[in-house]
């Protein structure tokens, strides 16, 4: 073994040992055709793996060897790990093998990514979310690692799932075991108590959507994982599959699958996550957020989006290689800026509007300006959609779920006149590893197992599509007798989502990625959430809930000001440490905030975030920064006029009256007739 005192040689050693053992060991690999993912990495985050997971085996070597301070020690003394893992692979005997594993490099080359260095005078935010900060290009841009509120949490202070009760003393639950004694609905569950629609459960996936996609880690070539596989000496590494008790009441097999966030740490030292969409609040789940994807969705005439027509019904391209989609090639799955699209016929209608409205605003504007190009067409169409969206999101979307004291304590309510002054340059907008594996996350538990179908006035039009019978299945979406995806839409405003609390539906609790005709194929995701959170070292709810403003649990009945006692009575069912209580069943059982779908600890962590993505967003809707192009007065004033329900009315040929407001279920309707577009008057100057 090296000499610590040398620590340049122990680092090179510990590096060229663990590059031979990830190598060997991915020979090994056991990697399956039939895993389907919603996580899928793209070839540029695959390109981060290799490194990753070398790295990672470099510092659990080096730290076996040298103790745990060797970290700190490394970053003190200036070592740059980085630069040697590049000399540790240059010189390795096999180099198509390198090739996979030098991230650094090859992904910066992509012909993916935006390259050109940043100028301040740039007239709109770039697809990748580069140099939206002009001093620090990186944030917020699509594949760049998460935030955190709190330091990471791994057993082993390097990057093993969370498995251990925090004194280390025993093994926390089993993720499915916890969600089998707390997460179960009653029958019937209870709906949602303000009278929301399921639209506000739908429009919630789309944002989340937008914001955070952490690809999963992949097999040799980018071969999917076989995680399903029970057995800890034959699975690989990156897999974590979720243990079923025996006596499950839905799942027959003593596992089901779960294969951690891929690894992108480019240094010794944590485990580091990845985030694959941009990270601001911008419509790439509409526009993608790499030009490779974003490229396939443009026609490049008239700043048009690609659509289609089957059968008279104006629809998204679709996607014949998309490995995911069960119902292909009789009804392909769809080609968006995200890969979930076709994930659930809910999700359709939504994005549909929002892409058919870019291209009617796209025409509107090609008409006025017949002169302008393309790409000048297309980027002022979306400079146009993204504003209105964000201004819909932090009028009609956010208030819902925070409820005003949070809104105003985070400094989230738009303005009706004027504009924001306080963008911050030293704020990262970054999504935050506590945001995106469980606090956005709440919406699982609104989630209805049955999707309604009816028409404009809310008669049933074709029995309701169920969730677990359609996990990226599209053949719901191409039914013309049930009004294709217009009846999906309908249904989401005419029906009550479930209650945002410890209940999940069945379907979310046990069919989610199920293949027809075979019960137990797929996964609970409620139990999901909590083995992703351990996944990537998220610790306890009780670490958390003291920045809300909570006090620090002792004894679990210490939770009492946040949480029932019934429930608290379910928890001891559970956990015996108030410490090991994981942060998800946490935030759904606590109490909502009065006013709010979400309880004190979701909300601080999505308060934050939200005030993240304003006050560090330069091409934010309501800004005026110095040297960059915001809305000006008459642009900003046409946004804030535009009703958003008009796209719902404009793009669902068989709508023609629409609810006063679409994220209340049985809230008056009014005619369509009376919404207007909005007034493209500011947006075109005279040339
Ligand atoms: C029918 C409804 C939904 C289904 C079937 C669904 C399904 C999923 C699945 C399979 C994942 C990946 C889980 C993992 O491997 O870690 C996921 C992640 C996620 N979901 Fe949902 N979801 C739904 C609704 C929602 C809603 C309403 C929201 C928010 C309001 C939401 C927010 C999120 C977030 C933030 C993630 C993390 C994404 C990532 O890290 O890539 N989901 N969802
Ligand atoms: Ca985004």
């Amino acid at each position: 073994t090296q000499d610590c005192s040398d620590l340049q040689g122990a680092v090179t050693k510990c590096i060229t040992d663990a590059f031979q053992q990830i190598t060997i060991e991915q020979q090994n690999q056991l990697t399956t055709d039939d895993v389907v993912t919603s996580q899928k990495a793209d070839p540029d985050a695959q390109a981060k793996q290799g490194k990753g997971d070398t790295l990672q085996r470099a510092t659990e070597l080096l730290v076996a060897q040298c103790g745990v301070e060797v970290i700190n020690e490394i970053d003190t003394a200036g070592i740059d790990t980085d630069a040697i893992f590049d000399q540790v692979t240059a010189n390795a005997v096999n180099p198509a093998r390198v090739k996979r594993y030098v991230s650094g490099p090859m992904g910066d080359a992509s012909q993916c990514r935006e390259d050109q260095p940043c100028s301040g005078s740039e007239p709109i935010r770039r697809i990748t979310g580069d140099c939206n900060n002009l001093q620090r290009a990186k944030d917020g841009a699509s594949l760049i690692p998460f935030a955190k509120l709190q330091p990471p949490v791994y057993d082993d202070g390097i990057g093993s799932i969370r498995v251990l009760t925090t004194n280390k003393a025993s093994k926390l639950p089993s993720a499915r075991i916890i969600s089998n004694k707390l997460f179960q609905q009653t029958d019937p569950y209870p709906v949602d108590t303000s009278g929301y629609s399921h639209l506000l459960m739908q429009f919630g996936q789309v944002i989340a959507h937008d914001l955070v996609l952490t690809p999963s880690s992949t097999g040799t070539g980018g071969a999917a994982l076989d995680c399903s596989i029970c057995d800890p000496t034959m699975y690989d590494k990156n897999c974590a599959p979720v243990t079923v008790p025996t006596g499950d009441p839905y799942f027959k097999t003593s596992c089901f699958k779960f294969t951690r966030a891929l690894n992108a740490q480019t240094k010794v030292g944590p485990r580091i996550q990845i985030n694959q969409q941009t990270h601001f609040l911008d419509l790439s789940v509409v526009y993608g957020a790499n030009l490779c994807d974003h490229n396939k969705l443009r026609s490049f005439a008239k700043g048009q989006l690609k659509t289609q027509s089957p059968q008279g019904y104006n629809m998204m391209p679709t996607d014949s290689a998309d490995t995911n989609c069960h119902s292909g090639p009789a009804y392909p799955c769809t080609l968006s800026g995200d890969l979930r699209t076709s994930l659930h016929p809910g999700l359709y209608a939504p994005q549909m509007f929002l892409l058919a409205e870019h291209n009617r605003i796209a025409q509107a504007i090609t008409t006025a300006r017949p002169q302008w190009p393309d790409e000048r067409v297309f980027q002022e169409t979306r400079r146009i959609v993204i504003a209105f969206y964000q201004h819909f999101v932090y009028t009609h979307y956010l208030p819902k779920i925070l409820g005003s004291t949070l809104m105003t304590k985070f400094g989230l309510n738009p303005l009706s006149t004027g504009f924001f002054t306080g963008y911050n340059p030293s704020v990262d907008p970054a999504i935050m590893s506590e945001f995106g594996t469980n606090a956005f996350r709440f919406g699982h538990s609104e989630a209805r197992s049955d999707f309604a179908r009816v028409d404009n006035n809310n008669k049933t039009v074709g029995t309701p599509v169920m969730l677990g019978d359609n996990i990226f299945y599209q053949d719901p979406i191409y039914n013309k007798t049930a009004q294709q995806y217009e009846s999906l839409g309908h249904g989401l405003m005419y029906t009550q989502m479930m209650k945002q609390d410890n209940q999940f539906s069945f379907d979310i609790r046990n069919r989610v990625f199920e293949i027809r005709g075979k019960p137990g194929s797929g996964i609970d995701l409620a139990a999901t959430n909590i083995q992703r959170a351990r996944d990537f070292g998220v610790g306890p709810y009780n670490r958390y809930r003291t920045l809300a403003g909570l006090k620090k649990a002792v004894t679990m009945d210490d939770f009492a000001d946040s949480i029932p006692a019934a429930k608290i009575a379910m928890l001891k069912t559970v956990y015996t440490s108030p410490d090991d209580v994981d942060l998800y069943p946490g935030m759904v059982m606590e109490n909502p905030v009065a006013g709010a779908v979400v309880g004190p600890t979701a909300g601080h962590i999505i308060g934050t975030q939200f005030k993240n993505l304003k006050v560090g967003d330069r091409f934010f809707y309501e800004n005026q920064v110095p040297n960059s192009r915001g809305l000006n007065a008459q642009e900003i004033a046409a946004v804030r006029a535009f009703d958003f329900r008009y796209i719902y009315c404009a793009h669902s040929p068989s709508t023609t009256q629409i609810p006063k407001d679409i994220f209340v279920y049985n809230s008056p309707q009014g005619p369509c007739s009376n919404l207007k577009p909005i007034d493209l008057t500011p947006f075109l100057p005279p040339n």
